[in-house]
C-alpha cells in the first residue's frame, strides 16, 4: 500500500451542494494521526481514494472512519462537535441508564431492561467507534488484503480499551482468523448514511442488541449527532430482553429465514420457536397484508367507497395482531393514495396527517422521506383543486 498525504482539494461530487471548504485543510487538526489514503489498486483517476480518519477522544471513545474526503469532512460539524450535542445525547450518567448488556439463552450476550420503558421511550443512545464505506468493503477497489491492512490501522489507531471492545465482538479469536474485522462489519455493522453514500457502522454495546421477529423495540439514526436511539416499539418490563429485527418487518418465516442466513445464526427468537401452527397464523396474516396492500394500489378499480374502507381496517386490525407498527409509516402513505384515488379527500388528509407522524417517531426528526412526504402533500393538493374546479 503506498501511503498518500492527502493535502490537496478534491473535487466533491458525493456533497450536494458542494462543500466550499478544503476537507483536510478545514479539519485536518481535528483527525489525529493525520489521515491515510492509499492509492486504490484500480488508479486514482477513477475518483477520490478512501481514507482513514480518526479521532481518539470523541464521546470518550474515539472514532475511525474509511471514507473519501468530502464526506470525512461533513461529518466533521457539527456531527462530531461534542459540545454540540445535547445532554440526552451523551454519555454523561451512566447510573441513569436502565440497561445492561448480559448473556442470554442460546444467543450469546443481549440488552436487557434493568428498569421499564414506556412505549416509544428511548432505551439506549450509541455512537459508533468505526465507520467504513460500504463500497470499500463490498467493491473491489482494493485488493482483500490492503483491505484487511486499512482495516487494522483504522482499529489500531483507536484508544486501547475500544479496541480491545471492537475485537471482543469477533466470534474467533482476532489473532488466528485474518478476517476477523470484515466479519464483525458484516454481523453487526448498522447501515447507514452519510451525504446520501451507504456506510456500515459499528457500534460497542449497540452491536449486542440481538435480533427478534417480532420485536420490542427499533433502532432510529441521527445523523446530525452521529448517534444511533434504541427505542421501546411497545412498553417493556425490567428484566426483558431489547431486541429489534435485523430482516425487514412483515416477512413470513421462510422469507426472514432467507434474508438472516448471511448473519449466520438460526433465529431462536418466540415467534420462530413457537409451534408451526402459530407461525402459519402469523404467516397467514403477513400474507395477506400484503394482499391488501397490492389491491388498494389499485383503488380506482375498487371504485368503492366501502371497499376501501374495509381494506384500510383489515390491514390495520392485522397490523396490529402482528405488532407491525413501524410499517404504518408506509403503510398510513399508502392508505392517503388509495383515498385520492377515489377522490375521498378528507379521509387522505388525515391518512397524511397520521403517516408524518409516523415518520417522524420512527424516522426521527432528520428522517430522509421530507421529499416523499412532500409529493404526497402536493399530490393532495391537486386532488383538491381539481375537485374545488368541478
Ligand atoms: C449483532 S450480534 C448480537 C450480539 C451477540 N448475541 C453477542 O453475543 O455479541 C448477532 C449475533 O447474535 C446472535 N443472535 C442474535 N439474535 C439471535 C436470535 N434471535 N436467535 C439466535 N441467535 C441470535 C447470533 O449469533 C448473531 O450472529
Amino acid at each position: 500500500l503506498k501511503p498518500r498525504q492527502y493535502t490537496t482539494c478534491l473535487p466533491t461530487p458525493l456533497l450536494s451542494p458542494p462543500n466550499p471548504a478544503c476537507p483536510l485543510e478545514s479539519d485536518g487538526r481535528f483527525w489525529s494521526p493525520t489521515p491515510w489514503c492509499p492509492t486504490p489498486s484500480d488508479g486514482y483517476e477513477s475518483g477520490p481514494p478512501d481514507c482513514i480518519f480518526t479521532t481518539p477522544h470523541i464521546r470518550n471513545q474515539g472514532l475511525s472512519v474509511i471514507t473519501f474526503p468530502p464526506l470525512a469532512a461533513a461529518l466533521v460539524s457539527p456531527a462530531l462537535d461534542d459540545s454540540l450535542v445535547p445532554p440526552s445525547f451523551r454519555r454523561y450518567n451512566s447510573s441513569a441508564e436502565k440497561w445492561k448488556i448480559a448473556p442470554l439463552s442460546n444467543r450469546g450476550l443481549g440488552l436487557v431492561a434493568t428498569g421499564s420503558f414506556k412505549q416509544h421511550e428511548t432505551v439506549m443512545v450509541g455512537f459508533p467507534v468505526l465507520i467504513v464505506r460500504l463500497e470499500f468493503i463490498n467493491g473491489d477497489r482494493y485488493s482483500m488484503k490492503n483491505k484487511r491492512k486499512m482495516l487494522d490501522v483504522a482499529v489500531g489507531n483507536l484508544p486501547e480499551e475500544t479496541r480491545r471492545q471492537v475485537e471482543g465482538l469477533a466470534r474467533s479469536n482476532p489473532s488466528n482468523e485474518k478476517d476477523w474485522i470484515v466479519d464483525v462489519l458484516r454481523t453487526n455493522g448498522f447501515g447507514i448514511e452519510i451525504a446520501g453514500e451507504g456506510h456500515l457502522a459499528l457500534f460497542l454495546e449497540g452491536s449486542r442488541v440481538n435480533h427478534n421477529c417480532r420485536p420490542n423495540a427499533f433502532w432510529r439514526w441521527v445523523p446530525s449527532k452521529l448517534a444511533m436511539e434504541v427505542v421501546a416499539l411497545r412498553g417493556i418490563g425490567k428484566g426483558e430482553e431489547v431486541a429489534h429485527s435485523y430482516a425487514p418487518l412483515g416477512y413470513t418465516h421462510e422469507q426472514r429465514k432467507a434474508v438472516l442466513q448471511p448473519w449466520g445464526f438460526q433465529c431462536q427468537c418466540a415467534l420462530c420457536s413457537a409451534p408451526a401452527r402459530e407461525r402459519d397464523v402469523a404467516d397467514a396474516r403477513r400474507d395477506r397484508i400484503l394482499e391488501v396492500y397490492q389491491t388498494l394500489s389499485k383503488a380506482a378499480d375498487l371504485n368503492s367507497v366501502e371497499r376501501v374502507d374495509q381494506l384500510v381496517n383489515e390491514a390495520l386490525v392485522l397490523i396490529e395482531k402482528e405488532e407491525l407498527q413501524p410499517q404504518l409509516v408506509e403503510y398510513y402513505a399508502h392508505f392517503a393514495r388509495a383515498y385520492i384515488e377515489i377522490n375521498e379527500l378528507k379521509k387522505a388528509r388525515e391518512f397524511i396527517q397520521k403517516a408524518d407522524k409516523m415518520w417522524l417517531l420512527y424516522g426521527g426528526e432528520e428522517h430522509e422521506n421530507v421529499d416523499g412526504m412532500l409529493e404526497l402533500w402536493n399530490l393532495l393538493k391537486e386532488a383538491e383543486l381539481e375537485a374545488e374546479d368541478d
